[in-house]
């Protein structure tokens, strides 16, 4: 789908949609559980992947996901209490890279035999560390094609045991091991061998863990790049406090409304965000980045409210090493605002939907900005006059469509965003609440 973006100012209010990491996290932990109730969980194309996966594996969940819609509060898992059955069938993880990590750990405990598969852009996302480190633990962990990548085929069960797997290539396989190693008989200790980048991700992971009343910690001795590693004992019940979890706002999907409000706010008007409550989200940090660039951005914590008003922004050097899912909307902001805005520390970005770091160099220079692509950095020469509207491929990525989406805001004339679709990744209502902030959208049947 083509959606027209025109230059336009935005203002009012808008609500975070739920935190997709969290919904992941909740609906599997209470597929572990022996049931839960999922409140304000993400409805997206994402998270239904997650929530069959938990009823292939012997859970069911009400209402189905295929009946989810905009007025679905809460999800009512029955869980398989920490004993997944043999799926009947291939599960299918669609585009989503946290689904097939952690339902991966899950097929490990089976007493058999599970393929997972997913779309075009997940079958190219690497999965080796995390076979490798089943494998080590003695469970039958393969990729059909032998290069690491979806299709696989993991045969359980697994006991448990310690192993080590790299941090640099993505924070799920250490989420997936310990969420499936607390209903393992010995646990799982998780050592590092490589810096954990993403690693507010496994503190999300622990947070939910503890709040499924499941005890994992950080282990060894933290060096200056983190924790040496992470151990799950064995044995454990997920059970949520009075069976209930309620999902926060989700800050990857805020950062768009920030970004939006700081390049294209009304000048006698403000961009407010509600469901802005603190979590353990890394991406938070869109906060303190938008104000080092130099937007006016108040956050009233206790009432979880973000407002941003407009200003002149300025390149700023971010590290994202924390923060992979910002780099599109950091890039974007770079693009308007003025001097050089340098991503670092971003190589594992390029692991994602798409190679985001290419792919945002690449469509910020059809709308006239110039960027500079180095292995592990972007840098935006940014310049708000420079900006011109074109013809954009969101690249099959939500993250990128969105992130086109803010820069278009700001950008002369009208853009055409190839694949506006994708957004029903994370953050399915995003055109309709551009456009009631006062966003001048046009989206083809
Ligand atoms: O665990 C999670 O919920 C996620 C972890 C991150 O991935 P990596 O750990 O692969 O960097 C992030 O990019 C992704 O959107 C969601
Ligand atoms: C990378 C992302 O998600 P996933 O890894 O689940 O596909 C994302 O949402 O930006």
């Amino acid at each position: 789908m083509d959606v027209h973006v025109t230059r336009s100012a935005v203002e009012g209010t808008a609500r975070a949609p739920p935190s997709k990491s969290y919904t992941h996290r909740a609906l599997l932990a209470a597929g572990y559980s022996d049931g839960a109730t999922v409140a304000s969980p993400l409805v997206s194309a994402d998270t239904r992947a997650t929530a069959r996966a938990v009823t292939a594996f012997g859970g069911s969940v009400d209402p189905v996901p295929e009946e989810w819609n905009s007025e679905t509060d809460a999800v009512e898992v029955d869980g398989f209490d920490g004993r997944p059955v043999v799926p009947d069938d291939v599960i299918d993880c669609g585009n989503s890279g946290t689904t097939t990590r952690l339902v991966t750990g899950t097929a490990a405990l089976g007493d058999g035999g599970t393929v997972l598969t997913g779309d075009a852009s997940l079958r190219s996302r690497p999965q080796g560390p995390l076979l490798d480190a089943l494998s080590e633990l003695g469970v039958r962990a393969e990729s059909t094609r032998g290069n690491g990548q979806a299709p696989l085929v993991v045969f359980g069960p697994l006991s448990g045991g310690d192993v080590a797997i790299p941090g640099d290539v993505s924070s799920q396989y250490v989420t997936a091991l310990l969420m499936a190693g607390a209903v393992t008989d010995d646990g799982v200790e998780v050592s590092l061998t490589t810096e954990l980048k993403s690693a507010p991700y496994v503190d999300i992971t622990l947070e939910l863990l503890a709040d499924f009343g499941v005890t994992a910690d950080p282990v060894g001795s933290e060096t200056a790049d983190g924790a040496a590693g992470f151990s799950v004992p064995g044995g454990q019940t997920y059970a949520p406090e009075d069976g209930r979890y309620a999902v926060p706002g989700d800050f990857s999907s805020i950062s768009y409304l920030v970004a939006a409000g700081a390049v294209a706010a009304d000048p006698d008007g403000a961009v407010r965000i509600e469901g802005a409550r603190p979590s353990a989200q890394g991406d938070a940090a869109i906060v303190e980045i938008a104000e080092l660039m130099g937007a006016a951005v108040e956050w009233d914590r206790e009432a979880g409210v973000i407002a941003v008003e407009r200003s002149a922004l300025s390149g700023i050097e971010v590290d994202v090493g924390d923060t992979p899912d910002l780099l599109p909307t950091i890039a974007a902001l770079g693009a308007v605002a003025d001097g050089d805005t340098r991503i670092t520390n971003c190589e594992h970005v390029r692991y994602k939907e798409t190679d985001r770091v290419s792919a945002m160099a690449e469509e910020l220079e059809r709308l006239g900005a110039e960027t500079t692509e180095e292995p592990d950095t972007l840098t935006v020469h940014g310049s708000e006059s420079d900006l011109r509207g074109a013809t954009v491929d969101g690249r099959a990525d939500h993250r990128i469509v969105m992130a086109l989406a803010v820069a278009a805001l700001a950008a002369e004339g009208t853009t055409t965003i190839r694949g506006g679709e994708h957004v029903d990744v994370s953050f399915p209502t995003f055109f309709e609440t551009m456009a009631d902030l006062g966003a001048r959208v046009e989206r083809e049947a």
